[in-house]
């Protein structure tokens, strides 16, 4: 299977994380046995598995698991997918959008499968720049098309609510191959992505 279910968890991985963020809630000075917190370390658990779930994904295999011959050979651009990541510094969210285009070399994907890839990466500790070419290389790798262009925005927790404590910043990361190299093609890429068409 490409990818974890929701509701599926290691049971001794859950139980050590739970030990673990049981001492985590008592070293921060709160009580770990009062009733609001009784089940939260087991919660924190299943859901630290769930937002790094991405280890457990293989972006090829998802890429592969629906791939057609077909002989469109325009632009295919998939934007605003939304994204939450955990900074690999802080173990604080990041968050944003990816807008990922690709040209067809004689091969499609499932239009869901480029969302997958972003969520099989980005629920990982990371640094958005890694990433933003771990997204390209799958995409490159596993279609071989034209060409790939990958843009994330995103916003840090750990620049927002700790640190600088900078509210509006937002990242900008960008990974370009093929024919998106060339002015001309990222140009229509980046016009695209930015245009209200909808
Ligand atoms: N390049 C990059 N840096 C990131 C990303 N996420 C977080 N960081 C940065 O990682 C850096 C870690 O720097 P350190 O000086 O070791 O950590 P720190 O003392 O907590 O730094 P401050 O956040 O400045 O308080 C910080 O500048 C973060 O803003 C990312 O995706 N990419
Ligand atoms: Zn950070």
């Amino acid at each position: 299977m490409a990818y974890k279910k929701i509701e599926q968890y290691d049971e001794d991985i859950t139980n050590k994380l739970m030990e673990n963020y049981r001492s985590s809630i008592e070293l921060l000075g709160e009580d770990a046995n009062r009733e609001g917190l009784l089940k939260t370390p087991e919660r924190v658990a299943k859901a630290m598995q769930y937002i790094t779930a991405g280890y457990n994904m293989d972006a090829r295999e998802v890429l592969n698991s629906a791939k057609f011959h077909e002989s469109y050979s325009e632009m295919v651009i998939v934007k605003d997918i939304e994204l939450y990541s955990l900074c690999e510094h802080h173990m604080l969210p990041f968050f944003g959008k990816a807008h990922i285009a690709y040209i067809p070399n004689g091969w499609i994907t499932g239009l869901s499968k480029i969302a997958r890839v972003v969520d099989c990466f980005a629920r990982r500790l990371q640094v958005q720049e890694r990433m933003t070419h771990q997204i390209l290389d799958a995409i490159q790798e596993t279609l071989n098309p034209q060409g790939v262009a990958v843009v994330i925005e995103a916003k840090h927790l750990c620049m927002m609510m700790r640190g600088v404590q900078k509210q509006n910043s937002v990242t900008t990361t960008s990974a370009f191959s093929g024919q998106f190299e060339k002015n001309e093609t990222r140009s229509e890429f980046l016009k695209l992505i930015t245009a209200d068409l909808y």
